[in-house]
């Protein structure tokens, strides 16, 4: 179960974490950044588009007023407009085919009142100069623009022109109208030159070249339906912001009152993007982030957290069971493996030094418990030993029997073979006493100086007393020579026996110094030889 506390847990949800800050960071960075960068990017190159369109359209006017002072036959036009040469005009200037080349749609020249003089359309040729709006002269709209001699007198008798939008028999037209004055010179104004071109489809074809995206005229009611959404007005200047409609962006084009005669559209480019918020580059980088942080975290899982883990429960084994021969056996290069085999060090060092204390403690322990001259048990081991026994349930069922005894006239062989041969016969009483008991089932023990214990476990009365017999019987078949004065010749012992019968609980004390009593009683009675306790 992963806990809050747990590495993996923490590393998992620092993962899940990244993932969803990078999942906002995208989307935001997106929303907020990344779009409307994009979108304005691309807002601004619709902008360019128009200007492009209205550009070239500036630049279509300028050549059609440029034709009519450009004009090889403009000094006879003056003459011609001086003398009302009505014929001239018709049988020499206006030239249908011409006109229709340049693109021009008709002509109109006016005297100095502002009365026509001759006029021509290459779609309404008459010789009666039939085209009603150029007719009518009094209409404001041809007033404005009608060059009267007082503007080329106020222009300082330089030449002066115009340019207006009008509905020409319901068609909008571009009209350029040019004060009649002598070529390349001052002078003053004969009349007014006017042509016009109309703005229909064949003329937007020469606004299309270069634009991408298609390129639309609107007339008539739909003009003022589309006027709130002009992003610019022809010759108004330029705007800093585009107003799409219909994704369109319109440029308005006003007669000489302000009236929208006719727009002219551009289709906004289509966007090269996706402008949908989970499109493919933000759902790519999302699963490439997933991607790498799960990358990231099976790294982590096979470099640092299994490891660790492995480690920990190394650790946690070793000292749960305190076995340091357990290893981690890591193989990998960076520091946790490195950890890992120092730990294993670490446990082999303290699996060694705890053999070597084990053995040492037995070693003290063997010590503590053993005579140094007889390497019999000592009387510490010998009260443990009968401690222990007392309280095994299996002993108070079983006979057992304790013989105490003592070497006879032990000080005087000292006196007379000195100290070191005394310690030498200890030892050898020793090792008889031992050969002569099983050491299975005999606890043979050095209770201080020269006397000795011996614990006979499941053993009764009658056997114990055998016992003590033979090893009174093996001490004097060793013939160990005791020529001292007091009159005896070999070393014998004497022995007390008590016994404990079957079915009575082990006092130890009690059994001891019933024996000792005994021993004392074999004293007395001469030595060499074996008593038992009264009462046994
Ligand atoms: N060489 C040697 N003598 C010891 C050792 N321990 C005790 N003795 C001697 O053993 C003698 C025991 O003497 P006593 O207790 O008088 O007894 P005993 O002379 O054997 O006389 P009984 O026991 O009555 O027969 C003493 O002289 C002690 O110095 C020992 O480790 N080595």
């Amino acid at each position: 179960m992963l806990s809050k506390n747990n590495l993996r847990f923490q590393l998992f949800f620092a993962v899940l974490f990244a993932c969803v800050s990078i999942l906002a960071a995208q989307t935001l960075i997106r929303q907020f950044w990344t779009l409307p960068a994009f979108e304005a990017m691309a807002a601004h190159n619709d902008l360019l588009d128009l200007k492009r369109v209205e550009s070239q359209l500036t630049q279509e006017i300028t050549s059609l007023k440029n034709l009519v002072y450009d004009n090889a036959v403009w000094d006879k036009i003056y003459q011609a407009s001086a003398e009302r040469d009505v014929n001239w005009f018709q049988e020499t200037f206006f030239i249908p085919e011409s006109f229709q080349h340049l693109g021009i749609n008709g002509w109109y020249f006016y005297d100095i009142k502002g009365a026509p003089i001759a006029g021509f359309s290459t779609e309404h040729a008459t010789a009666e100069l039939k085209v009603p709006f150029f007719e009518s002269s009094r209409s404001s709209e041809l007033s404005d623009i009608l060059i009267s001699p007082e503007s080329v007198r106020q222009n300082g008798l330089m030449p002066v022109s115009k340019i207006g939008f009008i509905d020409i028999l319901d068609m909008p037209a571009v009209v350029v109208s040019h004060s009649i004055a002598p070529s390349g010179a001052k002078g003053n104004s004969h009349g007014t030159a006017v042509l016009w071109r109309y703005m229909d489809e064949r003329f937007i074809e020469t606004l299309t070249p270069g634009i991408p995206g298609d390129i639309q005229l609107h007339t008539g009611e739909e003009v003022r339906q589309l006027a709130p959404y002009f992003t610019m007005v022809f010759g108004e200047g330029v705007p800093n912001q585009a107003v799409p409609f219909q994704n369109r962006l319109y440029i308005g084009i006003q007669n000489t009152q302000g009236t929208p005669v006719f727009a002219v559209s551009v289709a906004i480019r289509e966007r090269p993007f996706d402008s949908a918020l989970f499109d493919a580059s933000l759902i790519s980088g999302i699963v490439i982030s997933i991607t790498i942080l799960t990358l990231f975290y099976m790294f982590m899982h096979f470099q640092l957290l299994r490891p660790l883990e492995r480690l920990l429960d190394t650790v946690c084994l070793a000292t749960r069971s305190r076995d340091f021969s357990i290893r981690s056996g890591m193989q990998g290069r960076n520091e946790i493996f490195k950890l890992g085999r120092r730990i294993d060090d670490l446990f082999a060092l303290i699996g060694k030094q705890r053999s070597e204390l084990v053995a040492r403690n037995q070693e003290l322990q063997r010590i503590s418990n053993t005579d140094p001259l007889t390497g019999l048990a000592n009387r510490r081991y010998l009260d443990q030993y009968l401690q222990t026994l007392a309280s095994h349930a299996s002993t108070e069922s079983r006979p057992l029997a304790l013989l105490v005894m003592d070497i006879d006239y032990f000080k005087a062989y000292n006196d007379h073979y000195g100290h070191s041969r005394g310690d030498q016969v200890l030892k050898q009483v020793s090792s008889l006493l031992q050969q002569s008991t099983h050491s299975a089932t005999d606890l043979v023990s050095r209770y201080g100086g020269e006397e000795f214990v011996v614990v006979l476990q499941n053993t009764a009365e009658d056997e114990a007393v055998k016992v003590a017999e033979n090893l009174c019987v093996a001490v004097r078949a060793a013939k160990i020579h005791h020529e001292s004065a007091i009159g005896v010749d070999i070393l014998t012992l004497s022995v007390g026996v008590a016994g404990k019968p079957p079915g009575t609980p082990l006092q130890a004390e009690k059994l001891f110094d019933q024996a000792d009593a005994a021993l004392y009683a074999a004293k007395r009675a001469g030595r060499n030889r074996v008593e038992v306790a009264p009462g046994i």
